[in-house]
């Protein structure tokens, strides 16, 4: 027996849908459904009511979606504009009747009208969002450190290279992490802005009632010179042996490093702290140099290595003239778009010096899907890969060499940031 089904709206809320709004999204992500008013309050402070879609079944809203405006670093340091998309459910009940389709419809029509180069988001769940076009750019993993283990010299008592690391309180964080977040992200393809509310939110000015709040402690790290170059916020527990031997963790929040030697120093730094014996990194870079620093890296475990931002193109053009190239060569890409937004064939035509971006009438060298170009973008995936995989198609032979050659880059992108 089929289902009557009624009509359902989506569409942009009002300020007067947020509570409605709100539940449904904290039904979609398994949280206590009711909406304290400082919610509302809070989501009121920064949700743009045209970018923020619901689906509505008789007047009760049963599926959520958010985007908002964000900066992207590419690679070489240029930001570009993205849609960055959030908040996405979609209540067990209305699951599967194509409602997310319908909402990453309408905001990507919007966001290629408003110009947007490419959209992100950070994925739940890995195969959700490979139809809309967007493929996994970067990667992020999680350490576990046996401090025991590292081979490190216990005696250690601050950097040796002049520099100095202070414990600030979470106003001085305010004061310099924002400064310094920007130094390090327009310097890390794949990094985003963060706005205020996010220092605000993560020096606990501003407490979320659905995450609670532990005060951190900060250091920072400042050069021989005095200059600011690297923070860290961490929490630590208190767990002791049978033995009254001290087993305590250190958890990082974040750690974000302007300089090698901010970022060794601070790493070294959480690894020196009397009873820890344990330092759990957070979410870091893949590549990150964590393991290396250490004297014996096995010492660092490896505990999550995982998809992190997704991105999908959403102009060929913009989004491959924005970037570096490692060399100089020339390319002509069939790119297939089944979302309408941008597939095309295209002569990318790179050097150091700068790339143009053409759509073109010449042969093929490669085929490839835009989700595949998205996962290419920020240079961590290999043509030769996905060509092995199938996901690519090699229509001149040496094409996926040469592709390589220009995009790979030689430290891998991250994003610092969840949204
Ligand atoms: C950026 C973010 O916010 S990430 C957070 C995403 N949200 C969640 O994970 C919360 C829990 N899950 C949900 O709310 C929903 O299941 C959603 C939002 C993931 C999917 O919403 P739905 O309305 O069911 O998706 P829709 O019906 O449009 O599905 C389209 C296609 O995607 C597939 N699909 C949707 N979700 C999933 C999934 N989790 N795993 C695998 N396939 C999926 C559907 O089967 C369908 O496939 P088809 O085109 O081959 O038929």
């Amino acid at each position: 027996m089929s289902r009557p089904e009624s009509p359902i709206d989506v569409r942009p809320i009002t300020e007067a849908d947020l509570p409605d709004w709100i539940r449904a999204l904290n039904t979609g992500f398994l949280r206590t459904p009711d909406v304290a008013e400082t919610e509302i309050a809070d989501r009121k402070s920064y949700i743009v009511p045209a970018r923020t879609l619901g689906a509505f079944d008789a007047g009760r809203c049963i599926a959520t979606f958010r985007s908002f405006a964000q900066e992207i670093t590419a690679v070489g340091g240029t930001p570009v504009p993205a849609d960055a998309i959030s908040n996405v459910t979609v209540t067990p009940t209305h699951r599967r009747r194509g409602l997310l389709t319908r909402m990453m419809a309408q905001d990507l029509a919007a966001a290629k009208e408003r110009g947007d180069v490419v959209a992100t988001l950070i994925a739940a769940e890995y195969p959700i969002y490979g139809r809309y076009g967007f493929g996994p750019a970067t990667s992020t993993a999680q350490w576990t450190v046996d401090v025991p283990r590292t081979g490190l010299d216990p005696r250690w008592a601050g950097p040796e290279d002049g520099g100095r690391i202070d414990l600030v309180d979470g106003a001085d964080v305010r004061k310099i992490g924002p400064e310094l977040f920007e130094r390090v992200r327009r310097a890390q393809p794949g990094a985003v802005d963060r706005d205020e509310r996010w220092w605000l939110v993560n020096t606990g000015v501003l407490r979320l009632d659905r995450s609670p709040w532990t005060e951190p402690f900060f250091a920072v790290y400042r050069s021989a010179g005095g200059e600011v170059e690297g923070l860290v916020s961490y929490t630590a527990d208190d767990h002791w042996g049978d033995g009254k031997q001290p087993l305590n963790t250190a958890t990082v929040n974040w750690l974000i490093a302007a300089t090698p030697d901010a970022e060794r120093a601070l790493w070294r730094y959480l690894c020196s702290i009397d009873w820890i014996t344990t330092v759990k990194s957070g979410w870091r870079a893949p590549d990150d140099l964590l393991p290396l620093y250490l004297p014996d890296p096995r010492a660092a475990r490896v505990t999550t290595l995982a998809d992190w931002l997704w991105v999908r193109i959403l102009d060929v053009v913009r989004a491959l003239e924005a970037r570096t190239y490692e060399g100089q060569g020339a390319l002509v890409l069939e790119v297939v778009d089944a979302g309408g937004l941008t597939g095309g064939r295209y002569l990318l035509q790179a050097s150091e010096g700068g790339a143009s971006c053409t759509p073109t009438a010449a042969a093929a060298e490669l085929t490839l899907d835009v989700a595949d170009l998205g996962r290419l973008w920020l240079g961590d995936e290999s043509v030769v890969r996905l060509v092995a995989l199938g996901r690519v198609r090699e229509e001149r032979a040496g094409a996926a060499r040469v592709a390589d050659a220009l995009l790979r880059t030689s430290r891998r992108p991250w994003c610092p940031d969840i949204f």
